[in-house]
C-alpha cells in the first residue's frame, strides 16, 4: 500500500530548515582564486585609503577660496609652484596666491583642497597661470580614507567576492584571505531504468539525466559536484551510496524514489543510516512535490524527484541558495539575491491552488520593446519546458492564477 506524503512543508519552512545547517569552515586561499567566494572574517585595512589626498585630474592644486568666483571673463591668477610627477611627495605647503600643477593620481599639497582642470587654464608665462572656472573644495580630489580608514574593516565577513571587491583586496593589500569553503555535493541518481550516457536504451530504459544536469547546477554554485552514478532501486544499494557520498561531501542529492510508489525507497534508505533525521517529506511546491530534506550530523541529504524538470526547479529554487549558504553568504535565500527581471505576462495562467507554482517562461521583447514573458508548458518529466524557457515566475499558494497583462517578476534561470 502507498504510504501518504508526511511533514509536507511549505516552501518558508523548507528554507527555514536548509538555514539550520551551519555555514562551511574557513580556509585561506590566494587572492588569484577568491573570486565568488565568501568572505570568512573582516578585512581591515592597514592604511588609509587612499593615503594620501589625491588628484583625479591632470591640472593644478589649488585653494578653492582662492578661485572662487572665477569665469571665463572674470578669471582668477595664481602663481605656479611648479608641478609634482604621479609618485613624488610634495614637500611644501601651498603658499596663498599660487597652484601646483598636478596629475591625476598625484598627491595634493598641504594647503590645497581642490584640483582645477588644465582646461580650464591658461599659461601666461612668467609662471602665472590664468583660471577660468571656480571649483568647489574637494572637487576633483579623492579624500584620505575616502575608500578605507587604516584599523578599520575595508569588506566585513560575508561579503560575497565580486570582482570590484577583489579589487579592493588588492587595494588593499590582502594576497591571502580567509574565505569559507566551498561545498562539496555527492550527487546520485536512482531507478532501475536508468543507464549510463554511453549505452544504448532499450524500450523501458532511459539515459541518466539528472547526474548530469544537477552536477552542472551545482556548478554554476561555485560548489564541487561529484557523481556517484545509477544506484539500482535496491535499499541496501542505496543506503551504502547514500554513507559514501555522505562521507565525502557536505550535501547529497538523490534524484528519483522520493515520491511514494513502491519503488521509492529514499525515505527508507535515509532511515537506514544511523543519525539521520528526517525533515520534511514532501515541499507545497509544483513541480518538486516530492521533496526531502534529512540532516545527519551537520550534513544535508536532499531528496530530489526523479523527473528531469522537476529536480532542476527543486535545486534552482532551494538547491542553489542552500549552497551558497553554506558557502557563506548571509543572504543566500533573500529575494534580492535572485536575478529577476520584469515582463508582462502574454496569456492567462491557470494555478492550482495548495502549492506554490513555478511556471517556466520564454522572454521575448514587444514591439514597444518592453519584455514579454510567455508560458512554457509541458509535462515535468520532458527536458523541452527546461529548454525553452528562460526562467520561472512564482504564483503564490493561494492564487489561482495570474491575467495576461499582469507584470510580473521573472526568475531568470542560470
Ligand atoms: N500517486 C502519485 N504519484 C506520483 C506523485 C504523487 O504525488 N502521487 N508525484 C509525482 C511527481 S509530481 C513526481 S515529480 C514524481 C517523483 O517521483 P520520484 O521522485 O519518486 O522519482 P521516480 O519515480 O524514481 O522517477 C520519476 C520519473 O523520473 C525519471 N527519472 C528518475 N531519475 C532520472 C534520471 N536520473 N534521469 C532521467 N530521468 C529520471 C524516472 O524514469 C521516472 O519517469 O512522482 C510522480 N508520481
Ligand atoms: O513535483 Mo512533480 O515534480 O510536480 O513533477
Amino acid at each position: 500500500m502507498k504510504k501518504a506524503f508526511f511533514q509536507v512543508v511549505s516552501p518558508e519552512e523548507y528554507i527555514a530548515l536548509l538555514q539550520e545547517f551551519p555555514t562551511l569552515e574557513q580556509e585561506e586561499i590566494p587572492l588569484e582564486q577568491a573570486e565568488f567566494r565568501y568572505l570568512a572574517q573582516d578585512i581591515i585595512a592597514r592604511e588609509d585609503l587612499p593615503m594620501t589626498n589625491r588628484s583625479c585630474m591632470d591640472g593644478f592644486a589649488v585653494s578653492a577660496r582662492e578661485v572662487f568666483g572665477a569665469t571665463e571673463s572674470n578669471p582668477a591668477y595664481l602663481e605656479s609652484m611648479g608641478s609634482l610627477s604621479i609618485d613624488q611627495q610634495p614637500t611644501e605647503a601651498l603658499r596663498p596666491g599660487h597652484c601646483m600643477g598636478i596629475v591625476t593620481g598625484g598627491t595634493l599639497p598641504e594647503g590645497a583642497d581642490a584640483v582645477v582642470m588644465v582646461e580650464h587654464t591658461q599659461e601666461l608665462g612668467a609662471g602665472t597661470l590664468e583660471i577660468r572656472k571656480s571649483v568647489a573644495p574637494s572637487e576633483h580630489v579623492m579624500l584620505r580614507g575616502e575608500d578605507a580608514t587604516a584599523g578599520k574593516a575595508a569588506l566585513s565577513a560575508g561579503t560575497h567576492l565580486r570582482p570590484q571587491e577583489i579589487g579592493m583586496l588588492a587595494a588593499v593589500g590582502a594576497e591571502r584571505v580567509a574565505v569559507h569553503r566551498r561545498p562539496r555535493v555527492g550527487i546520485i541518481s536512482t531507478g532501475d531504468e536508468l543507464i549510463p550516457v554511453g549505452d544504448t536504451p532499450t524500450p523501458g530504459q532511459i539515459r541518466d539525466v539528472n547526474s548530469f544536469s544537477l552536477s552542472a547546477l551545482v556548478s554554476s554554485a561555485g560548489a564541487i559536484p561529484t557523481r556517484y552514478g545509477i544506484i539500482a532501486d535496491r535499499q541496501e544499494e542505496l543506503s551504502a551510496a547514500i554513507h559514501r557520498a555522505l562521507a565525502e561531501n557536505d550535501v547529497v542529492f538523490i534524484s528519483g524514489g522520493s515520491s511514494i510508489g513502491v519503488r521509492d525507497l529514499t525515505q527508507a534508505a535515509i532511515e537506514d543510516l544511523p543519525d539521520a533525521k528526517l525533515l520534511a517529506h514532501g515541499v507545497a511546491v509544483s513541480p518538486g512535490k516530492p521533496t526531502m530534506l534529512a540532516r545527519v550530523g551537520n550534513k544535508a541529504i536532499m531528496g530530489l524527484p526523479g523527473q528531469v524538470t522537476s529536480s532542476q526547479v527543486v535545486v534552482m529554487i532551494f538547491g542553489v541558495p542552500f549552497l551558497r549558504h553554506l558557502a557563506g553568504d548571509t543572504r543566500a535565500f533573500d529575494p534580492m539575491r535572485r536575478p529577476l527581471r520584469q515582463a508582462t505576462l502574454t496569456r492567462n495562467i491557470a494555478s492550482k491552488q495548495g502549492r506554490e507554482d513555478y511556471v517556466r517562461v520564454r522572454l521575448s521583447t514587444a514591439e514597444d520593446g518592453s519584455l514579454e514573458a510567455t508560458p512554457v508548458l509541458g509535462k515535468s518529466g520532458l527536458l523541452r519546458t527546461m529548454l525553452l524557457a528562460d526562467g520561472f515566475i512564482r504564483i503564490p499558494a493561494d492564487t489561482e492564477g495570474f491575467f495576461a497583462g499582469r507584470p510580473v517578476d521573472v526568475w531568470l534561470q542560470v
